[in-house]
């Protein structure tokens, strides 16, 4: 029997099953993919704690050449490869990847790649489409920034950054996606397919050779895309290279790099802004190196003045509203889904405090030495300054609403591992413990802040108590079944 002729062109239906995941919404298509929101489908009970909701990116290879097949195959290598060895919380996650087999009626997906990422919210473009907040800029380009820096350090070139690839969580927090051309540098270079977006190339990829390997990147091409993003997020998209097509703006591109031309940014670009982008746009590799993205990522910090950029403290969820309003309102217009909107409140549930500390789970007082900390923000170290004032205990019973991936690694006195963490309410009259004799075998794992906060003295001010704070999965024993937060 022959295969159904369009079942190629048919986006996937609600419910249908692709490995643990039921599909929920048709997110949108690239090139060679289609990404689909997904629930996690059943959950063993003995299931480690995961995000019940991810983005399904399905790359079918079915009836393409081979030379295609492998170029799929290849991105899909490259793509595991980089979330499998360089992961960050700027960078989005991926939880796993298959292949497909007998998918049911779907022929056409026999043999597809599939990568179970991390669910965003939305892209940079369809912010920079809604217009972007002007207090949203800075802190957008140093999450970009902190992510480029960690791809560099780590030794990957990105290859294809631009505001389609930069996704963001329903927080506003930025994460670098799409690393189907991401390569590892051996030595300097890196080699990746003759394949990319033309508008943010910079000028010297017009001429490089493709060689057997493919074409030499270097890092600096991921700053010169990060100029032309910077100056799209302040000029409502457009690019500082005049043209009407992609080919007509690599032609000014080309024009510039060899000095024929002068740079001219739009005006709305602010000076320390115009100034950044000017530096990741110099005219040649030789003249950007000296702005890798971790010296870019001090300047703009410097000049923010504040605490390092990165991922959103608690305090940026006020903003986060704005931004997921600002991406729900694009919603109806480009998508035929709700993956824009931020999840909706989960009903809660509760987990219950293990404390990992035998000595102290024998313990039927709260002694302060027994006590575990929450955070504040569980993408920062885990370290005093980012605690909540209230602590907890072995056995207590906590409501959570949701949970974040990857967060700190935190690793318990029993060696369990986890980047899981879980959003817990603090009860409303929290209050600090009472004072009281630490637990002599109650010394921190490496990882863990020092249960040791003192009770403020009468009359010195107690730090203000926040709503939520963060449990680390490694404090649990229970796998609450709760939706990833953002
Ligand atoms: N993890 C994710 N969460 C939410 N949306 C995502 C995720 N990954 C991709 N998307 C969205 O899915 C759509 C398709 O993405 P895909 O990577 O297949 O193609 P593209 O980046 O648009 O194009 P191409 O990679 O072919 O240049 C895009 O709108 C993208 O923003």
């Amino acid at each position: 029997m022959s295969p159904p002729e369009d079942d190629r062109a048919e986006p996937l239906p609600p419910g249908y099953r692709v490995g643990d995941w039921a599909v929920t919404d048709l997110i949108g298509s690239g090139g060679w993919s289609t990404v689909y929101a997904a629930r996690r489908a059943d959950t063993p009970p003995d299931a480690s704690p995961g995000p019940a909701e991810a983005a399904l990116k399905i790359m079918p290879t079915a009836g393409l050449a081979p030379r295609q097949a492998h170029r799929i195959a290849e991105s899909a290598r490259r793509e595991v490869e980089l979330g499998r060895r360089a992961g960050h919380p700027r960078l989005i996650g991926l939880l796993d990847s298959f292949v497909l087999a007998s998918p049911p009626g779907r022929p056409s997906l026999e043999g597809a790649m599939v990568l179970v990422m991390e669910r965003a919210a939305g892209s940079l473009r369809e912010l920079i489409e809604a217009g972007v907040p002007e207090a949203d800029r800075g802190r957008l380009i140093a999450g970009i920034c902190e992510g480029l820096a960690h791809l560099h350090r780590s030794g990957w070139v990105h290859a294809d950054l631009k505001p389609e690839n930069v996704l963001l969580g329903a927080d506003g927090s930025v994460k670098l996606s799409d690393f189907g051309l991401a390569t590892e540098l051996t030595g300097t270079h890196g080699y990746v397919p003759p394949l990319g977006t033309l508008d943010y190339f910079p000028p010297e990829r017009w001429r490089a050779p493709l060689g057997e390997l493919g074409v030499r990147v270097r890092p600096t091409a991921d700053i010169w895309a990060l100029g032309i993003v910077i100056h799209e997020l302040y000029a409502a998209g457009g690019s500082p290279f005049p043209g009407a097509t992609p080919m007509a703006r690599g032609a000014a591109v080309q024009a510039y790099g060899q000095g024929r031309a002068p740079l001219r940014m739009d005006h709305a670009v602010p000076p320390f802004w115009r100034a950044l982008a000017a530096d990741c746009l110099a005219p040649t590799h030789e003249t950007r190196a000296p702005h890798t993205a971790a010296s870019l990522l001090a300047r703009i910090t410097a000049h923010q003045g504040a605490a390092a950029p990165g991922p959103p403290r608690l305090a940026d969820r006020v903003r986060a509203a704005f931004l997921a309003t600002a991406l729900c309102g694009i919603a109806g217009a480009t998508l035929a889904s709700d993956t824009l909107r931020a999840p909706s409140p989960a009903a809660p549930t509760t987990i219950r405090v293990y404390n990992a500390e035998r000595a102290c789970r024998e313990q039927p007082d709260r002694r302060p030495g027994c006590s575990l900390g929450l955070a504040i923000d569980p993408t920062r170290p885990y370290k005093a300054e980012n605690v909540v004032p209230t602590r907890v205990w072995h056995d207590d019973v906590l409501t959570t609403d949701c949970q974040i991936p990857h967060g700190e690694l935190i690793i318990d006195e029993e060696d369990h591992r986890s980047t899981h963490w879980f959003r817990v309410h603090l009860p409303p009259h929290s209050a600090p413990p009472a004072p009281g004799p630490p637990a002599p075998s109650a010394s921190p794992a490496p990882g863990f802040p020092a249960p040791s906060q003192p009770p403020p003295a009468a009359g010195l001010p107690v730090r203000s108590e926040p709503s939520v704070a963060w449990l680390p999965a490694v404090r649990t024993r229970e796998r609450a079944a709760v939706p990833h937060c953002f």
